[in-house]
């Protein structure tokens, strides 16, 4: 039944029980014609309030409230409203509510709300305990939170207005709470903290994407202002050399300070996640030292895949990609002008890090390209022949040249002999720039990257020979080796340096990742065994061939994914016959899986590892597997970081190559 509510309309009012007063018959006959007068009076009324019946619903239900219905027990007392508050009413009381509500919020809204962490508790300190605390204080805001991180308990409340937080703050810091001294202090709310994380993480994403996601949301959002607008590249250099323009003093002080921010938040990591930080690695928050310059600044690489496409002009170029390939589909589902865009690639005439013998073969071959109005590959309708251009060249042996040329696998599928007539004359071309070898791949229209494909040598003998420290190694066209190979000596000697490996000394050297076993031979002479581990089987075959071409008699090779093979062949290593056994790593660009550390860690014989890595961000969170602190999954004596120094083997570019020393007693 209706609750009792303050209303606009009179309320009836139980009538007092009248006095029992003997009257006179002649009084009783007055009274009896009053009586009936009132009779007749409220009958009248009754007639009037029947007309207005249909008026108003509400008080015909109050009229028609019967009392002799109301259960038993319960006092007979007439309510303001006994058959419920009229609708019309509720609508007034509950705009009034609101409006009471809302004036509350608003006077929060209009103070600032400061985020309070209340320390330095009692273990046993209970969040009902402190918000008695705060009623003693006569605060009226609750602990909305109470977290217990290494068993003391932390509270956290809300207070608005700065005048609130000054008093707030001054009446808890200090205050003695169960034998404790509180500290109070403002910080950032959770939510907070995560939304300002969040906006940076998509500035950093912007930066790195050049703002093409954001663009894309704000595009469906109909934003017009916001449109994503063609980014202006004036150079080639802005696309694979950005950092160009800038002094190289420069150029290595930045990347020195990103190196250091990248250890900086391993540093921050491993402090959260160790319960206390070893007196080793407190020291060691200043790790990173200077990064060694390349000695080659320009011209340097010897390796280069070129895009096959079309220029602004709508000719054939050979040369690097300007918009990614999500770019490019982003803008076809934009605007249907774009859905027969070709135009992605730029010409590496003024390019700094392209060799002067590539520019110009990549020239001669644009120039036969457009010549034989060659069938170019569409990445976007995935039609179309030649897609890429691979060059390798050899500064040691500057006659030998590898070509590699990419093409779509089914774009002859039914026409052999065109194929072999536009393959003929590729070959003509190719041996009229004197190059020492060309090999075709053929991939799969729809695949980017296909590691199980398959070369073909289209005349040479699909390699060529690269010098480094002094040992010869054979690079066929998939198997990696490093870009700047001046530099290279650079990185594999600060390697042997870390390694501190030495003639006498019984040394066993794992080259996990080993690729043509580069780094495991230049370490070969001072060491007394040489186990490389790669996952692509030609790079093994190349590791082995360049072990015999070098003479290195000690090397062994497992093909197969470190993760998979390693601890078996720590298992099986006759790891008592060695004093010492020092691991190398060296991952590809997109890290390693954290089983290969972890195996090199649950090998206690391993006392020192070297990782080498051209990106260090993966390369921080693998080193954290090794430095972790012992535990049921990190089985083993965890590692100490030593040294980490920066190889500048990409300038101009904003890639380093990192190489970070770890040993343990
Ligand atoms: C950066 S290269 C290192 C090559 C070599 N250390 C050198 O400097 O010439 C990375 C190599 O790791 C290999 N690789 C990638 N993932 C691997 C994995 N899970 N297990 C073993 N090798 C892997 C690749 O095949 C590649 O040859």
């Amino acid at each position: 039944m209706g609750t009792v509510f303050s209303s606009p309309k009179p309320e009836p009012k139980q009538q007092p029980k009248k006095k029992k007063i003997r009257h006179s018959p002649q009084k009783k006959s007055q009274t009896k014609k009053k009586e009936i007068q009132k009779v007749s009076q409220n009958q009248n009324q009754s007639q009037s309030q029947n007309q207005n019946q249909n008026q108003n619903q509400n008080q015909n239900r109050y009229q028609n409230y019967n009392h002799r219905n109301a259960p038993r027990g319960t006092t007979r007392k007439v309510p303001a409203y006994p058959l419920g508050i009229p609708k019309e009413m509720e609508m007034e009381i509950e705009k009034e509510k609101e409006k009471e509500t809302k004036t509350e919020t608003e006077k929060k809204e209009e103070l600032e709300e400061f985020h309070i962490r209340i320390s330095n508790l009692d273990t046993y300190a209970t969040r009902k305990q402190l918000n008695n605390l705060l009623r003693r204080f006569n605060f009226p805001f609750p602990i909305t939170q109470i977290t217990k991180n290494h068993k003391t308990p932390t509270g956290y409340c809300s207070v608005y207005g700065e005048k609130a937080r000054d008093l707030f703050l001054k009446s808890l810091t200090g205050y003695t709470f169960k034998k404790k001294q509180i500290q109070a202090r403002v910080c950032i709310s959770k939510f907070k903290h995560k939304e300002n994380q969040r906006k940076k993480r998509l500035e950093r994403e912007d930066i790195k994407r050049g703002d093409l996601k954001r663009k894309r949301t704000n595009q469906n959002e109909g934003n017009e202002e916001s449109k994503p607008k063609e980014t202006k590249i004036k150079s080639i250099n802005d696309i694979v050399a950005s950092l160009y323009e800038m002094p190289y003093d420069k150029q290595l002080y930045k990347k020195s300070r990103k190196l250091h921010q990248e250890w900086r938040s391993l540093f921050q990591e491993f402090k959260r996640t160790n319960e206390k930080l070893p007196e080793w690695w407190k020291d060691r928050h200043d790790i990173t030292q200077d990064v060694i310059k390349s000695p080659i600044l320009e011209n340097y690489r010897n390796k280069c895949e070129f895009t096959i496409g079309y220029n602004e002009e709508s000719k054939i170029e050979v040369g690097f990609q300007t918009h990614k390939l999500e770019e490019l589909m982003f803008n076809k589902r934009r605007n249907r002008r774009n859905q027969n865009r070709k135009s992605y690639v730029m010409g590496v005439s003024d390019c700094v890090i392209v060799t002067e013998k590539m520019k110009r073969l990549v020239k001669a071959f644009s120039e036969f390209l457009n010549e034989t109005n060659a069938s170019i590959f569409n990445k976007l309708t995935k039609d179309g022949f030649f897609r890429t251009l691979i060059v390798r060249e050899s500064f040691a042996f500057p006659d030998q040249v590898l070509v590699g040329i990419l093409v779509a696998k089914d774009h002859y599928q039914n026409d052999e002999d065109a194929k072999n007539k536009e393959l003929e004359k590729l070959i003509q071309f190719w041996k009229s720039q004197q190059i020492s070898t060309l090999v075709l791949l053929e991939m799969d229209k729809h695949q980017e990257v296909d590691t199980n494909c398959k070369p073909q040598i289209l005349f040479g003998d699909g390699f060529i020979h690269e010098k480094i420290l002094g040992f010869t190694f054979r690079i066929s066209t998939l198997s990696f080796f490093q870009t700047n190979t001046k530099a290279t000596e650079v990185l594999y000697s600060t390697v042997r340096e870390f390694a501190t490996l030495n003639k006498e000394s019984n040394t066993a050297v794992f080259d996990v990742c080993c690729g043509t076993g580069t780094i495991g031979i230049t370490c070969s002479s001072h060491a007394k065994k040489i186990v490389g581990i790669d996952m692509i089987k030609s790079a093994i075959e190349d590791s082995k061939i360049n072990a015999n071409l070098n003479n290195v008699q000690n090397a062994d090779y497992v093909c197969g994914k470190a993760e998979a093979v390693l601890p078996s062949i720590i298992n099986k290593f006759p790891i008592q016959e060695y004093t010492n056994i020092v691991a190398i790593v060296d991952p590809p660009r997109s890290g390693l899986h954290q089983t290969p550390c972890i195996a090199l860690r649950a090998c206690e014989k391993i006392k020192t590892i070297v990782y080498v890595s051209c990106n260090q961000n993966t390369m921080m969170k693998n080193i954290f597997w090794l430095t972790k602190k012992e535990s049921n999954r990190f089985v083993g004596k965890p590692f100490k970081v030593i040294k980490l120094v920066g190889i500048d083997t990409f300038p101009h570019t904003q890639h380093l190559e990192a190489v970070m020393l770890l040993k343990r007693d």
